[in-house]
């Protein structure tokens, strides 16, 4: 659960049921949240504001109690917008006299503004666009840093995202990235694991700010070490890759989401599509990944790897026809700044949803009050699994 607004004095993230003794500090916390507002393409905004975090209950001396946790990111631009959005009610002459307090009426098209403001009832779309604002998604990522550690701290589970396109442009990785090229995939700018690509990537974003346009992409989310038999074939609601694609479809401008291959499957025969079985004596190996690391609502033990696709950023520099909610005409919608692309970040927030997703399905399977209790359930269960002469080597 999060709550907070774009131009408020904080976000808060919380979250119950995580158990005790996982390892996170706040400067774990803050380190993910920085992660998040690189990229290339990113607007002004992210250079002058910044996260401070604090977290504020369910974690000691470093460690969490197995309580609820709940975490605030404060933003250190709020004196700017304290009259703007101040929780009283404050003198209309003084909000009238900052110009940001001016009647947003020329609704964006593709963000949440229109339909906010008819659902909602209001008449102009701050209070709609402060809450739909993805920044928002910083709070799901300090969420996201207190689960990944979990699944680190329990089963060696680790998260890597990257970008591998980004408007017309597919990037072509030499392998699947591991946790071990997470440092090389945040110094690229667009956080892509195929150099030649990124440059190519970057000259779009270059020749689209020029052109006052604005850009989407699609990140792939690769996970190690996830046991086979997470989620269950049993009911819709219980299978991992719904929960999966629930989650990232969850994410601000996410329109798509692929488990695998995806949509190319559907354009296979079942021979090329599907992962053979190979025996490892003892154990079971897929000859390839193309399932995504699930079958049946489960997760296989092999990599598991899920993408996103995100649409171009709504607030278009050469703005988009619009109607004035004041006037009733034809007007061009409201835009003072945005960013060119997100793509980079919204991987670094989809590592989050992941880890979230894999972290409740981790202890729906194992449960656990500590860190050591989940840890052995899960150890016992691959032994059992190994000495039936079921353990997985993940092929890829
Ligand atoms: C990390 C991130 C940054 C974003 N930055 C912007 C932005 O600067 N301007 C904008 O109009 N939309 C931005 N968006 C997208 C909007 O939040 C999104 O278009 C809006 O919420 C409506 O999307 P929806 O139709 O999926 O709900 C961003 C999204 C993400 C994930
Ligand atoms: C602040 C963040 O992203 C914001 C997300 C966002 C949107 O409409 O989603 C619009 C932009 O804000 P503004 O309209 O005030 O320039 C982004 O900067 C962030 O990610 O931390």
């Amino acid at each position: 659960m999060t709550a907070g607004e774009s131009h408020g004095e904080s976000l808060l993230a919380t979250i119950e049921g995580l158990p005790a003794h996982i390892s996170v500090t706040t400067q774990e916390i803050s380190a993910a949240l920085a992660r998040r507002r690189l990229g290339y393409g990113r607007g002004a905004r992210m250079k002058f504001e910044a996260d401070r975090v604090r977290m504020l209950a369910g974690i000691v001396h470093g460690r969490t109690l197995g309580s609820p946790i709940a975490i605030e990111i404060g933003n250190t631009e709020w004196p700017k917008w304290e009259t703007v959005m101040s929780p009283d009610p404050v003198d209309p002459e003084l909000l009238a006299a900052q110009a940001r307090g001016a009647a947003l009426t020329r609704p964006r098209p593709g963000h949440a503004d229109l339909v906010g403001m008819q659902k909602y009832a209001h008449t102009e779309a701050r209070p709609i666009l402060e809450r739909a604002s993805a920044r928002e998604t910083a709070a799901r990522v300090a969420l996201g840093t207190v689960a990944a550690n979990f699944l680190r701290q329990v089963l060696g589970i680790e998260i890597v995202s990257h970008v591998v396109e980004f408007g017309p442009i597919r990037a072509n990785p030499p392998r699947l990235p591991g946790a071990e090229d997470l440092a090389t995939i945040d110094a690229d700018p667009v956080r892509c694991f195929d150099p030649e690509a990124s440059a190519a990537m970057v000259a779009e974003i270059d020749a689209c700010q020029k052109a006052g346009d604005t850009m989407g992409g699609v990140v792939e989310v690769v996970a190690w070490g996830v046991p086979p038999g997470l989620g269950s074939h049993i009911q819709g609601d219980r299978r991992l890759d719904a929960k999966l694609a629930g989650a990232l479809m969850g994410i601000q401008a996410i329109k798509g989401v692929e488990i695998g291959d995806g949509f190319e499957l559907a354009r296979l025969r079942g021979s090329q599509a599907h992962d053979e079985i190979l025996p490892t004596h003892p154990g079971v190996q897929r000859a390839s990944g193309h399932a995504g690391g699930t079958e049946g609502g489960m997760s296989t033990g092999e990599a598991l790897r899920v993408r996103a696709a995100m649409k171009p950023i709504a607030t278009v520099p050469r703005a988009l026809r619009t109607l004035d909610t004041a006037t009733g005409e034809q007007a061009k919608a409201h835009h003072q700044r945005s960013d060119v692309t997100a793509v980079p970040a919204a991987g670094v927030v989809a590592e989050a949803m992941v880890a979230l997703v894999l972290a409740e399905a981790v202890l729906d399977k194992f449960g656990g009050d500590s860190v050591a209790e989940t840890r052995r359930n899960a150890e016992a269960y691959l032994a059992e699994i190994a000495e039936r002469g079921l353990a997985v080597t993940p092929g890829r």
